[in-house]
């Protein structure tokens, strides 16, 4: 297979090394020529990891290397992936399976992203859909340490194609169906691990991170299954398992924005000074706006909401949260 991974970020290179442990043939297209310089010369990825990579790994600026791919990997921030995939699909020349692995909405439509994709790339040369989702950062699947995701799409043949192509010792894939609760439940666990962050920066305890992950999957649930997700999927790796890793990992961008946010008593620094990928921002807005529309109850989501965008101080948001109405919940 050739595969074509588009982003030279940390996620791209982490899931192109696991291509190329798997002895596929990989290439990277990224915009960042010192990402794929690094890369294609030296074998490294400075600006995300220490560790030397697989020196099968290519990269190139030149995004007409996806021209005759099998396997296209769409590895950008949610708010790059319309207008990469669209400059991208002109370069297809026969049909591949598109597998996304962000974890957003589109932030006008507000449309999950596998529906953003059959929008933008032509039927012509989309064979199937997958998003290859779950608990993994990137800076342990670089290390080769154990790692499970779910391959999901409506699409059988074609998960169960990604599923074989990266499964491997140290990467396990699984398959799901449930397209829309487990895209809305990776969305959603930014949000939670944002929260989770403000908690610990503000000096909170295990007990207050225990209590908001498990409110947390409640409101996801809530909110997916609203929306047409299936309640099992937030029993699995793209609901509760997600969660988990985002809300107590310093790996997690999303949780030490939320830290530096408590320990800051207030987002002004970070949406002045942020220049990583922390795309429960984005999430937070879609998810607030979209449940107010529905008037689906989302207590974290709307805290967090006005932490982000109206200054709220991020404990009077937590306390605020304990202090609602008992007949609430
Ligand atoms: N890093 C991780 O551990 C994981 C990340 N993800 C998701 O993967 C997606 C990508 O994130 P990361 O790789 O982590 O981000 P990153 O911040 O490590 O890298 C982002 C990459 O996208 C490129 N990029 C940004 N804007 C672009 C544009 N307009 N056109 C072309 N390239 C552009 C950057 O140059 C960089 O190479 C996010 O949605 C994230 O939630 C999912 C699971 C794990
Ligand atoms: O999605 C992730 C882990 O599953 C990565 O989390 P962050 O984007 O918060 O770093």
């Amino acid at each position: 297979m050739k595969i074509c991974v588009l982003g030279t970020g940390s996620w791209g290179t982490a899931l192109a090394q696991v291509l190329a442990d798997n002895q596929q043939e990989v290439i990277m297209w990224g915009i960042d020529p010192c990402e794929v310089k690094d890369i294609e010369v030296n074998h490294h990825n400075t600006k995300f990891f220490e560790t030397e990579i697989n020196h099968d790994i290519h990269a190139s600026t030149d995004l007409s290397v996806v021209a005759n791919a099998d396997v296209v990997l769409a590895a950008v921030p949610t708010i790059a992936l319309e207008e990469v995939l669209t400059k991208a699909s002109q370069h297809l020349t026969k049909p591949a399976i598109i597998i996304n692995v962000a974890k957003g909405f589109h932030p006008v439509t507000h449309e999950r992203l596998s529906v953003v994709i059959s929008k933008i790339v032509p039927q012509e040369k989309c064979k199937a859909i997958v998003s290859l989702i779950g608990p993994s950062h990137a800076e342990e699947v670089i290390l080769r340490l154990m790692t499970s995701v779910n391959a999901v799409s409506d699409n059988e043949e074609a998960a169960k194609t990604i599923q074989h192509l990266f499964s491997n010792q140290y990467f396990r894939v699984y398959r799901n169906s449930d397209v829309i609760g487990a895209e809305i439940g990776v969305a959603i666990k930014n949000v939670m691990a944002i929260a989770s962050g403000i908690l610990e920066g503000s000096g909170q305890g295990d007990n207050a991170r225990a209590g908001l992950m498990t409110r947390g999957l409640a409101e996801m649930t809530r909110y997916g299954v609203a929306l047409g997700g299936k309640q099992e999927t937030y029993l699995g790796l793209d609901g509760v398992g997600d969660l988990i890793v985002t809300c107590t990992s310093r790996h997690s961008r999303n949780f030490m924005a939320g830290y530096q946010i408590g320990l800051d008593q207030g987002a002004k620094k970070f949406w002045e000074e942020n220049k990583k990928t922390v795309e429960g921002v984005f999430a937070c807005k879609v998810v607030y706006e979209e449940a107010k529309k529905r008037n689906i109850s989302m207590p974290i989501t709307n805290e967090v909401y006005a932490v982000l965008y109206e200054g709220k101080a991020p404990l009077d948001a937590m306390r605020d949260l304990m202090a609602r109405d008992l007949k609430a919940e």
